[in-house]
């Protein structure tokens, strides 16, 4: 995948505009806040994809949440993924916790799976999962699911509102998808 940002975008679609994303992000904070009620969770944000959507997810939740994050990727700029590379571990103890992990998008759910389950594995007694999108599609890992989920995705590669394309378009204030 060699083109440039613009070659990409003459050849995308609009799914989702950012208006559209900040009314189910304010959905998804009403959600969590009833979920969550009596609890400080642990919001731990898995970089860098989720950055975006997870600074406005926690302006949108009103209970109180201890932030970390974790950097774990196995696209590394292409767009097929594979092993999974660990660059930051949960510093915060979990032992115990509810976490809220914070994640941009949902796809084949190995990444969300290896992190779920280091959380479990550090002790945590819930692990709740938050991502802005989930791509619809019938090569999920077994056992994974969004607990909070913003909207659905056809099975298209898609950039923008902090998901990269060549590790360009984090910052597009939408989700753009590639035309097949
Ligand atoms: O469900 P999966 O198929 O595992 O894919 C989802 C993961 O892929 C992306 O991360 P990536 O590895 O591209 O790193 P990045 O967050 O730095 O872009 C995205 O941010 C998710 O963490
Ligand atoms: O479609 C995608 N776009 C950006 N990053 C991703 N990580 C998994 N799938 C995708």
């Amino acid at each position: 995948m060699t083109a440039s940002l613009e070659e990409a975008l003459n050849n995308a679609d609009l799914l989702f505009s950012r208006e559209q994303l900040d009314i189910e992000i304010s959905r998804m904070g009403r959600e969590i806040d009833r979920t969550l009620a009596g609890e400080r969770p642990v919001f731990l944000t898995v970089m860098h994809g989720a950055l975006v959507f997870a600074g406005q997810l926690a302006l949108s939740i009103r209970t109180d949440l201890e932030f970390d994050y974790v950097h774990a990727t196995r696209y590394r700029g292409r767009t097929t993924g594979s092993d999974l590379h660990w660059l930051r571990r949960p510093e915060v103890p979990l032992q115990g916790r509810t976490v809220l992990l914070v994640d941009d998008i949902l796809d084949e759910g190995h990444t969300l799976k290896a992190v779920r389950d280091a959380c479990f594995g550090m002790g945590a007694k819930r692990v709740l999962l938050a991502v802005l999108c989930t791509k619809l599609h019938g090569r999920r890992a077994h056992g994974i699911e969004a607990d909070f989920n913003g909207v659905d995705l056809p099975d298209r590669y898609v950039f923008g509102f902090g998901m990269d394309y060549n590790e360009q378009a984090r910052n597009l204030p939408g989700i753009y998808a590639l035309k097949d």
